[in-house]
């Protein structure tokens, strides 16, 4: 069991709230498999070529270009096979993402995609409102997206439990200068926020802007050697937070 005083709780999504599993297995699959009909019936629309524009940041004008060099049907099935190539190999880039929410939201709001929650996960959430937490999350996947999956999940819709959600707009995971935005969009002190994770770079990102950590160890998590670093937790059941000073 940890006992922590703070007033605000920032999750992690994948690892943390919901299995690694579900997002490798069913949500990435899901989306590479459209990706080739989202490009082709969206090839002149905002929505995608927001996406583009954002890799295009993410990636070096350069690579993006070079998709771009061709004609328009080449350079469709560059884009294609750029973006399953990401999607492959997990890329957390923002252009990626916000892609990936915009073909995810068919399936969440037709119910083929429900959003899986350990079964501690809700009731956790639901504790720690009660309690007067602020509850927020800070995810790789778009804002879009977190909104899609906490709204169409196994325990309901759960978005009202949450303040506010964070993605890689408001920077990387991995950085602290991350974290110090986040510490300033609440308005509280960082060492008044705990962050929960699976992954130690991004808990080290977040110490080193003074938040407290937690180290998240679900079944199916990448194995951390030097676990015992960390505060860790099993289920949000060993999560005891008492918040400080938020009315
Ligand atoms: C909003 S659900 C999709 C999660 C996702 O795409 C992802 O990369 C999860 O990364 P996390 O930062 O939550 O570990
Ligand atoms: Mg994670």
């Amino acid at each position: 069991m940890i006992e922590i005083s703070a007033d605000v709780i920032l999750l992690d999504i994948e690892g943390t709230t919901s299995s690694i599993d579900f997002v490798h297995d069913v949500m990435f699959p899901f989306a590479r498999k459209r990706v080739p009909g989202f490009v082709a019936s969206n090839w002149d629309s905002p929505e995608l070529n927001g996406c583009i524009e954002l890799l295009s940041e993410d990636l070096g004008k350069e690579s993006v270009a070079a998709w771009l060099s061709g004609n328009a049907e080449s350079n469709q099935q560059s884009v294609i096979d750029a973006v399953v190539d990401m999607i492959d190999n997990d890329v957390k880039a923002t252009g990626l993402k916000q892609l990936q929410g915009i073909i995810w939201k068919s399936g969440f709001h037709s119910g083929e995609l429900v959003a899986h929650l350990y079964k501690d996960t809700a009731p956790a959430l639901e504790r720690w409102k009660d309690a007067g937490l602020d509850l927020r999350i800070y995810s790789s996947g778009s804002i879009a997206a977190q909104k899609l999956f906490f709204g169409h999940s196994v325990a309901g819709d759960l978005l009202h439990l949450f303040s506010a959600n964070y993605d890689t707009t408001t920077g990387p995971k991995k950085e602290a200068e991350s974290y110090h935005r986040i510490a300033a969009d609440i308005g509280v002190d960082a060492d008044q926020i705990v962050f929960v994770s699976d992954v130690p770079a991004e808990l080290d990102a977040a110490a080193e802007a003074g938040f407290q950590t937690v180290l998240s160890l679900r079944p199916g998590n990448a194995v951390v050697e030097n676990a015992d670093d960390y505060q860790q937790i099993e289920s949000f059941e060993q999560l005891l937070v008492a918040p400080n000073q938020l009315s």
